[in-house]
């Protein structure tokens, strides 16, 4: 029994035993086609990309059963047609070809996490021209970088003069500053120009510390395609008095765009270094955007305001039908590699959540680590923080998460987990606590220019929790505030958790 196989199998028995609901039961079972079938079409296609026909893509039964097999195999869902028909689907998106145009893709933001997206989607769009074009834009705060005379790079000609970390980027294909040590695909073109850099883009990748993003949507506003399409990579929210924003809605809300959410487990350096991990990205295909199996519009012609798919309060411009479509099936083919399995959901407020609220608890386990405690008290630490994330979804955006996001998604306890034992807030946090310094002080001597997004999330969250008077429900997000602002010891922090 293969992995799709297996993966259908335990659905329809936990099914069977009431566990899930249909809804869900539908979503995981597109979860598995995803995460298997996908990749398999991909294999094929590249193999054969000009003659692939539907025959040609049989063999990929072996992965999704006939209908035949199926039935022997398990009892078929109640919508069984909707997998066959994406399946048809994908191979019309992919094979015929007849789209005039290709998707253009930017990433905006060049840090460490930015620099890697890039690299993956680089590597994507390389390998699968139909839908994408070749060369990937990434725009990059400039500054001037020198290169150290033991660098590979060093030239002797130029010396220790500064340079632009674009021109390095572009020339040398290494962002020595931010993802140093890696070789970057040579269709990633690092542009200065943030306008440059988004125009004519059909999908924007938002990569970079949230506090920037305002500033960001303010420049590009009136300058990107109506049509484009977002995912925010970034984890943070926005808070303003007693008000809460997802990145990702302030995004479509800005730009009146739609934009979905990618969060994961996701350290970037080892992403980078092509360690295999996971990551969920949550997207609500708009209804303009929704194409039947022969790629005609779903949608009626009428009114698209507040497209209700997507969760978008405004009217959307409809992605072209020259175009690809974007769907899950098409995200998917844009951030999966081999060493970066994806899982494709709906659940954009779970999502972006669950990336936001794990800094805050990832600062109280290096708290606690450095104060000499050990996994025991770190662990209950992360389970209080979780306890606090999932409390804090149910409160202020009630109705509006899938509570298996938080349990069975990369984005939820697998993010917890690496976040509080291995990433950069957790580290600089212990440390503070280790030298006896504001972990701003170690931000700024052990980050080389990257960003911890803990502190001024714990600060915003706060603010909040105070403008609602929630306080007292979220002592984990409270103590981790009086710590940063040195009010309290690390040791008074069980006496605040009772
Ligand atoms: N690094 C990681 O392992 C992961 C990071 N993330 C998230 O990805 C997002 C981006 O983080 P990184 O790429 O790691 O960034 P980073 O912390 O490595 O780098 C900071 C970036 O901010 C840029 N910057 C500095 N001043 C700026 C300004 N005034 N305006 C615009 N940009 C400016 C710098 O040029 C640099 O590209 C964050 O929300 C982070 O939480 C998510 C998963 C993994
Ligand atoms: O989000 C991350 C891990 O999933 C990275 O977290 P840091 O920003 O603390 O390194």
């Amino acid at each position: 029994m293969n992995c799709s196989h297996l993966g259908q199998a335990l659905i329809h028995q936990a099914r069977c035993r009431s566990f899930l609901s249909p809804p869900t039961h539908l979503a995981l079972r597109r979860r598995f086609y995803v995460q298997t079938s996908v990749p398999l079409l991909q294999q094929q296609l590249l193999q054969s990309p000009q003659s692939a026909t539907r025959a040609d893509l049989e063999p990929a039964s072996s992965l999704w059963p006939s209908r035949s097999s199926r039935a022997s195999l398990v009892p078929p869902p109640k919508n069984t047609r909707h997998f066959p028909v994406r399946r048809y689907s994908q191979f019309t998106k992919m094979t015929l070809n007849n789209f005039t145009k290709k998707h253009k893709v930017t990433v905006i933001g060049s840090g460490n996490w930015g620099t890697t997206v890039a690299k993956l989607v680089a590597e994507n769009c390389a390998e699968h021209p139909n839908t994408f074009e070749k060369d990937v834009q990434m725009w990059v705060y400039e500054e001037n970088v020198t290169l150290p005379k033991d660098s590979k790079h060093f030239d002797a000609s130029i010396g220790e003069q500064p340079q632009k970390l674009t021109h390095i980027i572009n020339t040398y294909h290494e962002n020595v500053k931010y993802l140093p040590g890696i070789p970057l695909p040579q269709n990633i073109v690092a542009n200065p120009s943030l306008v440059d850099a988004v125009k004519d883009s059909s999908i924007l990748i938002f990569n970079l510390p949230h506090e920037f993003i305002g500033n960001i949507c303010r420049q590009i506003k009136d300058h990107i395609a109506p049509y484009a399409r977002g995912i925010s990579c970034i984890k943070g929210v926005s808070v303003t008095d007693d008000k809460i924003e997802l990145i990702c809605n302030y995004i479509s809300e800005n730009l009146n765009i739609y934009c979905g959410a990618l969060s994961g487990a996701n350290i970037a350096s080892e992403i980078a270094n092509e360690q295999w991990c996971e990551t969920t990205i949550a997207y609500n295909t708009p209804v303009v955007d929704k194409r039947d199996e022969n790629g005609r519009p779903v949608a009626d012609g009428e009114s698209n305001s507040n497209d209700v798919a997507s969760g978008h309060s405004k009217e959307l411009t409809p992605l072209p039908l020259d175009y690809p479509p974007l769907d899950h099936d098409e995200w998917a083919l844009l951030f999966s590699r081999p060493y970066f399995t994806v899982s494709m959901v709906s659940d954009i407020v779970g999502v972006s959540l669950a990336g936001a609220l794990k800094n805050i608890v990832a600062i109280a386990c290096g708290y606690v680590e450095g104060h000499g405690w050990n996994m025991t008290a770190k662990t209950a630490v992360m389970r209080r923080g979780m306890q606090e994330t999932i409390r804090f979804a149910n409160e202020f955006f009630p109705g509006q998460i899938e509570p298996s996001t938080f349990w069975e998604e990369s984005a939820g306890w697998g993010d917890m987990i690496v976040s509080c034992t291995s990433a950069r807030n957790w580290r600089c946090s212990k440390l503070a606590v280790e030298r006896n310094l504001p972990i701003e002080e170690v931000e700024k001597t052990e980050l080389n220019g990257q960003k911890l997004q803990g502190i001024s999330t714990t600060r915003e969250v706060c603010s909040f929790l105070r403008a609602k008077g929630a306080e007292e429900r979220y002592p984990v997000f409270m103590a981790v505030e009086r710590i940063i602002n040195q009010e309290i010891k690390v040791e008074e922090i069980p006496k605040l958790f009772k």
